[in-house]
């Protein structure tokens, strides 16, 4: 891990405990900013409501820590507007913002747009299909917005387990993000491998950043607004907090091969435009959830290649004398 990122982790990871809420709403006073969370939501019926209430409850009418709570619907066929907006979100489908500009889809469309939709000097973007939520998710990340003049962009770190019907597997989950946005984020920008959780859609930032970002309309968002935000503010102006465990609905396989082809196409758009060298760092930085918080280990990606077995002399030598043996009518490969 490069001393930068061990420096960094020590410095920008905290835990959503380490801001109680009385020190958040003290500080949003002080400084006077605003605070929008925003729930992208695609046919999340079953979960959004609780989301919001919870918000609502704990960080609108409880403690005064959220200005505004905007579901941005991005193109539900089910109640997911009615769910939010009888929990209490102002509801706002994608194509009433910008309506001169016909929507992409996708996630990053929504977001994007969102940003014309509410007017806090904070953003917050939480995921709608959340399970078991916690405020915390929202007061964690946005907290270190509030207290650190410094930090522009902060993500939600959590465990993530596999839940099924049948059970759950601890630390499972986060399939894409284990299997190609870290390995992609190490070896080409390695000032981000200290990220726990970079593809998370639980991030909070400054509006002054976001509005200077270019969002991918898919799911390549969050892998292109870590990687620009990197470019535009440098890694000490980014953080992450740990918030937990997060529970969500899982995508099939199929469905996750379209998101990786995604994130994979930003990751190439991104190294094209920056012309750098294709593989920066054979090093591979991992987390694992320890008593101290989350834990990184390093190992080395192998990077030796073999020449083809037809260019070694050794090789040559031996085919050569199989082909006298077979002239002679021997055994061609006497080995056992
Ligand atoms: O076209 C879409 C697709 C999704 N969503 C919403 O976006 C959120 C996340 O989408 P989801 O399909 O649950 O993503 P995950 O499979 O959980 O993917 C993970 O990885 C993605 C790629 O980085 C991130 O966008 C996600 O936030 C992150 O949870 C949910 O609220 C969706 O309703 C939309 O609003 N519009
Ligand atoms: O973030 C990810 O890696 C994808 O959303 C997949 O998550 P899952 O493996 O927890 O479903």
């Amino acid at each position: 891990m490069l001393d930068q990122v061990e420096d960094w982790l020590r410095r920008r990871s905290w835990s959503a405990a380490d801001r109680p809420l009385p020190a958040l709403l003290e500080a949003k006073r002080r400084s006077g900013l605003t605070v929008s969370v925003v729930l992208p939501a695609l046919d999340e019926e079953e979960t959004v409501g609780e989301i919001v209430a919870t918000i609502r409850r704990d960080l609108v009418d409880a403690a005064p820590l959220v200005d505004e709570l905007v579901v941005v619907d991005s193109g539900s066929v089910d109640r997911t507007a009615h769910e939010a907006a009888a929990a209490g979100a102002r509801v706002v489908h994608r194509d009433e913002i910008l309506p001169g500009l016909p929507s992409e889809p996708g996630k990053g469309e929504v977001l994007w747009r969102s940003l014309l939709a509410t007017c806090g000097d904070v953003v917050c973007f939480i995921d709608s299909d959340l399970r078991s939520f916690d405020a915390a998710f929202v007061s964690g990340i946005v907290g270190p917005l509030l207290t650190e003049p410094d930090v522009a962009f902060v993500k939600a770190m959590y465990d993530r387990p596999f839940d099924t019907e049948t059970g759950s597997i601890p630390a499972g989950g986060g399939r894409v993000t284990e299997l190609v946005a870290r390995p992609l984020l190490n070896l080409h920008w390695p000032l981000l491998a200290g990220f726990v959780q970079p593809l998370g859609g639980e991030y909070a930032a400054r509006r002054s950043l976001l509005e200077r970002l270019p969002f991918p309309t898919g799911y390549g968002v969050e892998l292109g607004l870590l990687v620009d935000a990197l470019g535009l503010v440098g890694l000490d102006a980014l953080a992450q907090v740990d918030v937990g465990v997060r529970h969500h609905r899982h995508q099939d396989a199929q469905a996750l091969g379209r998101m990786a082809a995604t994130i994979y196409r930003t990751a190439l758009e991104r190294l094209k435009a920056a012309d750098v060298d294709t593989l920066l760092r054979p090093e591979l930085v991992q987390f694992t959830r320890t008593a101290n918080g989350f834990t990184p280990s390093s190992t080395e990606v192998a990077t030796v290649e073999r020449p083809p077995m037809a260019s070694l002399p050794e090789y040559q030598a031996r085919a050569a004398l199989q082909a006298q043996r077979r002239a002679a009518g021997l055994e061609v490969c006497p080995h056992p």
